[in-house]
């Protein structure tokens, strides 16, 4: 039984996933830091009759808030309106997860830090380059959330295969995603061949015909990278992915709680993580340099399947590259070249505050 501080608890994504996180047995205290509400937010939950003590800190609270925690899950941060990038929300949110980050390191050194403050692709790496700096990274701590580009490409595959026959939450074993968590550096692979000629044949059937299909894999593949987008549009200014994101952000809490208590977790859950320093990560960037012809110590970060031990990433899976096909190939070697610039702005960050 741990206590789970979430940091940003007010928020779009914070309410659902605290109410979420109160449901989970494992979870004995959740500390609901924000810089606005979280009392309030704290009070409604603590009446819901789950064991977890619930109690929310207000902006002079954030010590307070993390002291002691096992896990920190932090959704704090400003969203995207219509028209942005997620790279346009870095200006804020870098220097939120910095000084919250700081907090954590100061007051709970043991805990496992999830970020999903956009953009993951570099506010994954200012946690890290941060905690470096104070002289607490301990490898596999942080790891950046992106299991939304999971569920979703889950959903979107059974949708393009014809729902009605595809049941979406059988879709696990078929698809997965790996990369980073924007645009072109989300990678969907489709590990099921019969499902993935399906959508290449659904392509070239439409092209024959002039046209483009709206179940093929290039739109497929299209929907996945850029599902953010039309949840943003879709809300008109009021806000990106909030009810998918706490879902979302909560199954990957609920392994990370399982492997801290030793209970086996559903295998391998992919996460954004600084490669170097887990099991596996400098064969995986040997890889991925081969396959894109870039140097492999410019490939720091990766969002991939990973093995959790004491709820730490521990090693990080290679054997998907070996399935991987032309087009999945193609798709890597755009990730892996955006991805070293979102990546080098997050460290850059950093090091300029030194
Ligand atoms: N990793 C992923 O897959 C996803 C990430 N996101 C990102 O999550 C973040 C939060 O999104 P929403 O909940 O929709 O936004 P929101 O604006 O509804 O909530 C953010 C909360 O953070 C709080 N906050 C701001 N500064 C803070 C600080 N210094 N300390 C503590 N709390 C602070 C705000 O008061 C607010 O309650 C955004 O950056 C968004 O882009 C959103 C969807 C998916
Ligand atoms: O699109 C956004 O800004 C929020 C997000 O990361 C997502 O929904 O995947």
């Amino acid at each position: 039984m741990v206590k789970v501080a979430v940091l940003g608890a007010a928020g779009g994504i914070g309410q659902p996933l605290s109410l979420l996180l109160k449901m989970n047995p494992y979870v004995s205290q959740l500390a609901l830091y924000d810089i606005r509400l979280a009392p309030g937010v704290a009070t409604d939950l603590s009446h819901v009759n789950t064991n977890a003590r619930c109690r929310g800190y207000s902006k002079d609270e954030l010590n307070a808030a993390v002291s002691g925690a096992k896990l920190v899950v932090i959704p704090a941060g400003v969203p995207r309106k219509p028209g942005m990038t997620r790279d346009e929300l870095f200006r804020v949110n870098a220097g939120i997860v910095a000084q919250l980050v700081t907090a954590v390191a100061q007051n709970a050194p043991q805990a496992r830090i999830l970020i999903i403050s956009n953009p993951v692709n570099s506010t994954v790496p200012v946690a890290v380059e941060t905690l470096r700096a104070l002289g607490a990274l301990s490898p596999g701590k942080v790891m950046g959330v992106t299991t939304l580009d999971v569920v979703r490409a889950q959903t979107f595959l059974s949708e393009s295969l014809g729902a009605a026959n595809y049941a979406r939450d059988g879709m696990r074993r078929h698809v997965t995603v790996v990369g980073g968590h924007s645009g072109k550096t989300i990678v969907p692979l489709v590990l099921n061949n019969t499902y993935r000629a399906r959508l290449i044949a659904a392509d070239a059937k439409a092209a024959k015909r002039g046209g483009k299909a709206a179940n093929g894999y290039a739109a497929f593949v299209h929907r996945v990278q850029f599902g953010g987008d039309e949840v943003v549009e879709a809300k008109q200014g009021a806000g990106s992915a909030t009810l998918s994101m706490a879902l979302a952000g909560y199954r990957f809490a609920e392994q990370v709680l399982k492997s801290i208590h030793s209970e086996a977790t559903e295998g391998p859950v992919p996460c954004f993580v600084h490669l170097p320093s887990i099991a596996g990560g400098s064969e995986l960037q040997e890889r991925l340099a081969a396959l894109s012809g870039r140097e492999s110590r410019s490939i720091e970060y990766f969002a991939a399947p990973v093995r959790l031990e004491h709820g730490e990433a521990k090693h990080v899976e290679c054997a998907w590259l070996d399935a991987v096909h032309k087009e999945e190939q193609a798709l890597l070697v755009t990730a892996i070249a955006d991805l070293e610039a979102n990546v080098v702005k997050g460290k850059r960050f950093v090091q300029s505050k030194m």
